[in-house]
């Protein structure tokens, strides 16, 4: 179906959108595998995002099963409790719904073994393939999926591991793929050799490396607000905009993850990966469709034009108390706190800054786009300004100057607000992780990691992470549950952002 010269294939038989793309479901059985899952990620996350999909049917048990594996020795029974408690809803739950939990359950199996010996894969194959027998049909193939929920270091021999044993072997059809969490490397060069690891053993279309952040709803919708909107298209660009920012806050701090957040620090945790990737979707050109790799070609190109970044344009924190942590070492220089200006050097976005920020312990728990654009002559009220709210309440609001309502001739700033809870009453919006499962299963990689946009995106912040691991760029202290360090504001008007004073959006109320 065509729209302003994008032909894309539908995804769903009952869209008529042709943003939309179609999807011919597969069937034969299909092998979840998790990997890790004992592990935090599993039970918060993965596991959840497998129970949603279950329940809304994609996730048919004649044909699905899931398997965990990991070191730890317990039973299957035991993997479910320790899962059981994220998946109840709440308090309230109704006996049908426990009953849901329960049968869910029941499709997961756990395998016990190391990451690289070949006994635990051997009987994991050997598990995989007795429920494959006993599930397909003559006609079926056999469909398995890997879930990386595993420190990477141990990514090389467990890729290995699944290439020497756990390989899908039907003739009738059927895939292999594997899914790898962040992060993936901690600078350009462990990057490619991890990449170079993998890649020997997999192609390229069977590696789907995730970034949740893909996966939200409004990072979804970026594509089709850009594109699709008459008003946004003509705006979009140097002329217009004076600046951007991506902006994640969390107001707790590493709370139990000291030890790994120690080795990577803020930039690696998050704007590496997350905030640049909504970098690629905002700056992006308009890709001749909405295929996967369409999609992937033109943010690699806005990755290789992002200028090296300057360090009087990086403003660095680590808030007070966070060596307490016993996994963190007293002199450690990992930033909790991070902004810095991106610049991208090619014709649309010249001259516009592109802030990014992030931060752990801080006053609240956001994360947003802003695109300021720039001052109209006499315009008094503060600029306009088109704020896309990732979380929590889903939001596009467009800051606008409007008539005060009433018999004076004054004006105010005000919003054109699409608040999602408001709008879309009963509406779900899906986890990330559920439909970034669902589009593994579905063989879509739109929403994943390429190996050549994962070396640009490198590539940028690799010179950096070194001047910080080498102790030549230093964090400044913050105030646990402050804004972060005041530098950073600074840093935002020296870069052009005008705040709005007296102005604040509040989420509507039903
Ligand atoms: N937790 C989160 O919120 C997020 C995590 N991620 C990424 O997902 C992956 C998994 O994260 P998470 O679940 O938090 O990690 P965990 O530290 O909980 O590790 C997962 C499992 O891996 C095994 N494991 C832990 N350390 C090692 C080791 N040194 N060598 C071998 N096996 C080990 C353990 O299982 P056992 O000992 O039983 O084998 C553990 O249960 C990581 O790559 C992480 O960066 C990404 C986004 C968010
Ligand atoms: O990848 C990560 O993301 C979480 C934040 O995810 P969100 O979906 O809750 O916004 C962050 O807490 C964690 O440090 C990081 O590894």
């Amino acid at each position: 179906m065509e729209s302003g010269g994008w032909t894309i294939k539908k995804r769903s038989n009952s869209s008529n959108d042709s943003l939309s793309r179609e999807y011919v479901a597969e069937t034969g059985s299909l092998s979840i595998v998790l990997l890790g899952a004992s592990g935090d990620l599993a039970k918060k996350k993965t596991f959840p995002a497998l129970f949603n999909l279950y329940r809304q049917g994609f996730l048919n048990p004649d044909e699905g099963h899931i398997f965990g594996y990991a070191r730890t020795k317990i039973s299957d029974d035991e993997l479910r409790n320790h899962i059981r408690g994220n998946l109840v809803p709440g308090k309230g739950a109704s006996g049908e719904q426990l009953e849901e939990v329960s049968k869910f359950l029941q499709l997961i199996r756990y395998v016990s073994g190391s990451y690289d010996s070949e006994e635990g894969f051997q009987l994991l194959d050997k598990e995989i393939s007795k429920h494959e027998f006993s599930k397909n049909t003559k006609e079926g193939s056999s469909r398995r999926l890997f879930y990386l929920a595993l420190p990477p270091s141990v990514y090389p021999s467990v890729c290995k591991m699944i290439k020497n044993y756990c390989m899908n072997k039907s003739d009738l059809g059927g895939w292999t793929r594997i899914v790898v969490e962040k992060p993936f490397g901690k600078d350009l060069d462990s990057s490619e050799q991890l990449s170079a690891q993998i890649g020997e053993l997999f192609d390229e279309q069977q590696i789907y490396r995730i970034d949740h952040y893909l996966g939200k709803e409004l990072v979804q919708n970026l594509l089709v607000l850009r594109f699709a909107n008459r008003f946004f298209l003509p705006l979009w660009n140097r002329d217009n905009i004076d600046n951007v920012q991506i902006v994640f806050r969390e107001d707790f701090g590493t709370e139990g993850r000291g030890g790994y957040f120690d080795e990577y620090g803020i930039i690696r945790d998050i704007i590496q990966n997350h905030l640049l990737q909504i970098l690629c979707l905002i700056a992006m050109e308009k890709p001749i469709s909405l295929t996967p790799e369409h999609i992937r070609d033109e943010k690699v190109k806005v990755l290789q034009s992002v200028l090296p970044i300057e360090d009087e344009e990086v403003l660095l924190g680590q808030y007070d108390g966070y060596t307490d942590d016993p996994t963190v070492p007293d002199n450690s220089n990992t930033p909790t706190f991070a902004t810095m200006i991106l610049r991208i050097h090619n014709e649309r976005w010249e001259g516009v800054p592109f802030i990014l920020k992030a931060g752990k312990a801080l006053n609240s728990r956001k994360a947003e786009i802003r695109i300021q654009f720039k001052t109209v002559p006499g315009q008094k009220q503060g600029r306009n300004e088109i704020v896309i709210r990732l979380q929590p309440s889903e939001a596009i609001y467009m800051k606008v100057t409007v008539k005060q309502p009433g018999l004076e001739m004054s004006t105010i700033q005000s919003e054109l607000d699409l608040s999602y809870q408001q709008r879309y009453h009963g509406v779900t919006i899906p986890e990330a992780y559920e439909r970034l499962i669902l589009d593994t299963v579905r063989g879509d990689q739109q929403h994943f990691v390429r190996r050549d946009e994962l070396k640009a995106a490198w590539e940028i912040f690799t010179p950096l992470l070194h001047r910080i691991d080498n102790g030549e760029v230093k964090p400044i202290p913050y105030r646990p549950g402050s804004r972060g360090p005041e530098e950073a504001d600074q840093l935002l008007e020296r870069a052009g952002y005008v705040l709005t004073h007296g102005y604040s959006w509040v989420p509507p109320t039903l």
